[in-house]
């Protein structure tokens, strides 16, 4: 990690525009993977946007520990400081135990933001604040009381892997301590970019390579790996050539069997990712129904297919009471239910601290009723396909099981699979298939 103060000798502007991501998650629930592009995209020099980024993504997934280290030093809970400052010293904490930027210069610049972000009259109180805790924080950096991994294994995950206790908790009893930590510590690594190509493979590989790009095949014939290539940057993207999307995602539309000339119900649909990628796999002689309950993502599946230039019927509706005919079957059902979103940590490592544990028993009983649903839907023959791009107990192997009970005289069941960012680098997506007896 290297202090790159960038073009502004201050260093100011970088602090200011990754500070505005973090404003804009906090304040408009906007995903990372698209507020910290959308803000540090204002800096002109590309070294001044690395950093910005740097530090915007890495203050989102170290917030758990970066509050417990300003909790160790703050004379009130960090709770009760108002939310702009709150930010503020999130960043000023994460230069100070995260990076090589100098301290006075994580301190120096936190003042400057501090001032700015509260109402005038209060800027110079607001300043002597954020300088006081932010210098006591160093000072007292190497004496922080690190949980020890023999007596608090849980806690001494979370903070050194930078995830809530009970996502720890969760995922030890699903894999023990050592490889949770190697799966927390990937799902802390920032993802390279991934394209699936939407027609010939080895062209678009050729055709990135041509552009200086490090493109390699991935492990599905549709994928294509591209580490540090900006998507947006990319004419194959633009033109429809190419879709970005994560391997694990290409991997649930493969899982469903779907080939030429097929009929498939995606229910869940948008944006309309997979729908796009199960459309490819029918080709002209199938046809995929996609059912989504909000019509704004119901409007991403129908852009998102019109780009690639495939036809798909879209639907808005509950996929519990899914708008068709009563006796419409189908060859291939898919369901990429709604989760608690942990698989997606590498690009939205927020998502992590706005989940509790409540969440993901409340979504394993949506997951259910979706999934009692979606069964209907499969002709005889037929398969069916569960996803979720999480990995609780509560949401993958326990709906699994309850599925198992409740319809295994109906469904025979096949592959079931948790990816995971360390075997996979991939996102850490759960897929299931059954069969219809
Ligand atoms: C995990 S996302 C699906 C991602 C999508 N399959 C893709 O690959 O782009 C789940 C989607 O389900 C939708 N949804 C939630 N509850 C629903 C319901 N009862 N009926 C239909 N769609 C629902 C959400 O709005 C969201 O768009």
């Amino acid at each position: 990690m290297s202090d790159r103060p960038g073009s502004d000798p201050t260093g100011l502007p970088a602090r200011r525009a990754a500070l505005a991501a973090l404003t804009a998650v906090d304040e408009d629930d906007a995903y990372a993977n698209l507020a910290v592009p959308a803000a540090v995209d204002r800096l002109a020099e590309s070294r001044d946007r690395a950093f910005a980024s740097h530090l915007a993504y890495d203050t989102l997934r170290w917030q758990g520990t970066l509050d417990w280290a300003l909790g160790a030093v703050l004379t009130r809970p960090l709770d009760a400081v108002e939310p702009a400052l709150r930010r503020v010293l999130r960043l000023g904490a994460l230069q100070l135990l995260r990076t090589s930027v100098p301290p006075r210069a994580a301190v120096s610049t936190s003042v400057a933001l501090a001032r700015e972000v509260v109402p005038s009259g209060r800027a110079k109180g607001a300043g002597g604040f954020v300088n006081g805790v932010l210098r006591n924080l160093d000072r007292r950096r190497d004496a922080l009381p690190w949980p020890d991994a023999e007596d608090d294994p849980i806690g001494h995950l979370a903070l050194t892997t930078a995830h809530p206790r009970w996502v720890v908790s969760d995922l030890m009893h699903r894999y023990g301590f050592d490889r949770t930590r190697t799966i927390l510590e990937a799902d802390d690594a920032p993802p390279g970019v991934t394209l699936r190509a939407t027609g010939d493979r080895d062209a678009l590989l050729e055709e990135l390579a041509a552009e200086g790009l490090d493109a390699r095949p991935g492990a599905l014939p549709e994928a294509i790996r591209v580490p540090g290539a900006d998507p947006r940057r990319l004419a194959a993207v633009r033109e429809g050539r190419a879709a970005v999307q994560d391997e694990a995602s290409m991997q649930v539309a493969r899982a469903t069997g779907a080939g030429p000339g097929d009929r498939v119900l995606d229910l869940c649909a948008g944006p309309g990712g997979k729908t796009a990628h199960l459309a490819q796999l029918v080709g002209e002689d199938g046809r995929v129904t996609a059912v989504e309950l909000h019509p704004h993502r119901a409007e991403l599946v129908r852009e998102a297919t019109r780009r690639l230039g495939v036809e798909v019927d879209v639907h808005v509706g509950d996929a519990t009471a899914p708008p068709l005919p009563d006796d419409a079957r189908f060859d291939r059902v898919l369901l990429d239910a709604p989760c608690s979103g942990l698989g997606t940590g590498r690009r939205r490592p927020e998502v992590r601290w706005r989940r509790v544990p409540a969440d993901a028993a409340e979504l394993a009983g949506v997951q259910r009723r979706l999934l009692d649903a979606a069964a209907e839907r499969v002709a005889a023959g037929g398969t069916l396909t569960y996803a979720v791009c999480t990995w609780t107990a509560a949401e993958t192997d326990q709906v699994v099981q309850w599925f198992d009970a409740a319809h295994g005289s109906g469904f025979e069941p096949g592959e079931r699979r948790q990816l995971l960012p360390d075997t996979d680098d991939t996102d850490g997506m759960y897929v299931a298939s059954w069969r219809r007896r």
